[in-house]
């Protein structure tokens, strides 16, 4: 059955209380992903993502020669590691959408001398990447562009060196990821200094933390300098937590209608900066319970707007704009304006979309002003942004005639998405 191009989202009758399983973080099962490429022996990810950044990561490492079997049913990925084998033949690869697969992938990719391509869709190739392909020229790779430099596509020839080099942190955090996982296999490790403030760095500290899963330890992280030394990946048995930016449509969900909702599988060591999304919740006055293995949100039936700075944890921005919409007073959210460089202008598109319902809501520079207010019937344009058509589909558990079109873009992190939000019935 084709996705229809608008999904209407019905009221709850009442208030959810509710269990519900989310599906396996992007961000570490792209790591973990890459990282298994990179390592000698074999390894098996439990409870893997599958989706399409996901899928994008494992054709990418399919092109660069890596054997990865799957298994959707039983969320298991095996993947033959290669070590530095890795793209030693010349590959053309595709990053599709996905941000992290593609800047994770760029400096691995030039390990050795057989030069790789780089490409992905449209929405990817509009996003920036010079800021890495000038550190990888730096570190000694060859970068040629095949269309505007600093974009997609782009081909990339090895080997680089270790030692240092420079990067900004303002645009995107991916650029110093990216490094860090090729970095313990460049002779001499790598140190590399962050030149403007550092933005989503939670990332990078799971960047370090999957890196050591994978035996690659010792990685020294902090704002303006990461150390990595030289080592090396080995093959392991890894469980991938659940997606903690997923898990908050449904936190926001129990705070915006008073239910209650749990997340099993995310606990105090958990690698996601974003689990922090419940504690904005809590201040807005959602009542939040950390457990050992699961987080609990209730909905109080008070929700205060508030002002924060969501730099560390911005997928969750737009979640919090549908929430702000429930509170008693406005919200401002600081410190994100780098998501205007995302799958689009989230910013504005958040702006324009509520605006469209008649709510009240400004951008600003760094973030953007949300009053509360009563949604009017309203289709949403989704930008092709899975974190658009998720946020906004919250806003329907409680207005009557919210559509969300093109529904399936959510396919990028959250294949189900509509059905688990359903299940809240
Ligand atoms: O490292 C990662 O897995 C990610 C880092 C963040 O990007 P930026 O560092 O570009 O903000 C985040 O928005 C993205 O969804 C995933
Ligand atoms: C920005 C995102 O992804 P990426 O940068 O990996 O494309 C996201 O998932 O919200």
């Amino acid at each position: 059955m084709t996705d229809p191009a608008v999904r209407l989202v019905e009221p709850l009758a009442a208030a959810p209380d509710a269990e519900v399983t989310i599906p396996g973080s992007k961000s570490v099962t792209n790591r973990a992903l890459l990282c298994a490429a990179l390592a000698d022996g074999t390894s098996t990810l439990a409870g893997a993502l599958f989706a399409d950044d996901t899928a994008a990561m494992v054709g990418v490492l399919r092109g660069l020669g890596v054997e990865v079997r799957t298994d959707e049913a039983a969320a298991r990925m095996v993947v033959a590691g290669a070590g530095r084998g890795v793209g030693a033949e010349p590959a053309t690869v595709d990053a599709r959408k996905s941000g992290a697969t593609s800047r994770f992938v760029l400096p691995a990719a030039a390990l050795t001398a057989a030069p790789v391509v780089v490409d992905g869709a449209a929405q990817l190739r509009a996003r920036p990447f010079g800021p890495l392909l000038d550190a990888m020229v730096e570190l000694g790779a060859a970068v040629r562009p095949l269309a505007a430099p600093g974009y997609l596509p782009v081909e990339v020839a090895g080997p680089i060196r270790g030692g240092e080099v420079t990067i900004p942190g303002h645009l995107s955090s991916q650029f110093l990821s990216g490094l860090m996982l090729a970095a313990p296999l460049l002779p001499g490790g790598l140190r590399v200094r962050v030149s403007t403030p550092l933005v989503s760095v939670p990332y990078v500290r799971m960047t370090a933390r999957v890196m050591a899963a994978f035996g690659a330890t010792g990685a020294d992280v902090t704002e303006s300098c990461v150390v990595v030394p030289a080592g090396s990946y080995r093959g392991v048995a890894y469980r991938v937590e659940p997606d903690a930016s997923a898990a908050s449509y449904f936190f926001a969900a129990a705070a915006i209608t008073g239910g209650r909702i749990t997340v099993p599988g995310l606990g105090p060591d958990a690698l996601q900066g974003d689990v922090a999304f419940v504690d904005v919740l809590a201040k807005m006055g959602a009542a939040v319970e950390r457990g050992r293995d699961a987080i609990t949100v209730r909905g109080t039936g008070t929700l205060h707007g508030i002002d924060v700075d969501m730099a560390d944890i911005s997928d969750t921005a737009q979640t919090l704009a549908a929430v702000a919409v429930h509170a008693d007073s406005p919200t401002r959210v600081r410190g994100i304006g780098f998501i205007r460089r995302k799958e689009t202008d989230r910013i504005g598109a958040v702006v324009t979309e509520l605006r469209r319902a008649g709510i009240d809501a400004t951008e600003d520079e760094d973030g953007f002003t949300i009053h509360p207010g009563t949604p009017r019937p309203t289709t949403f344009a989704t930008y092709d942004d899975h974190r658009m058509a998720m946020s906004l589909a919250l806003l329907g558990l409680g207005t009557p005639g919210i559509g969300i079109a093109d529904p399936g873009c959510v396919a990028k992190t959250f294949p189900t998405y509509f059905e688990v939000l359903d299940s809240l019935r």
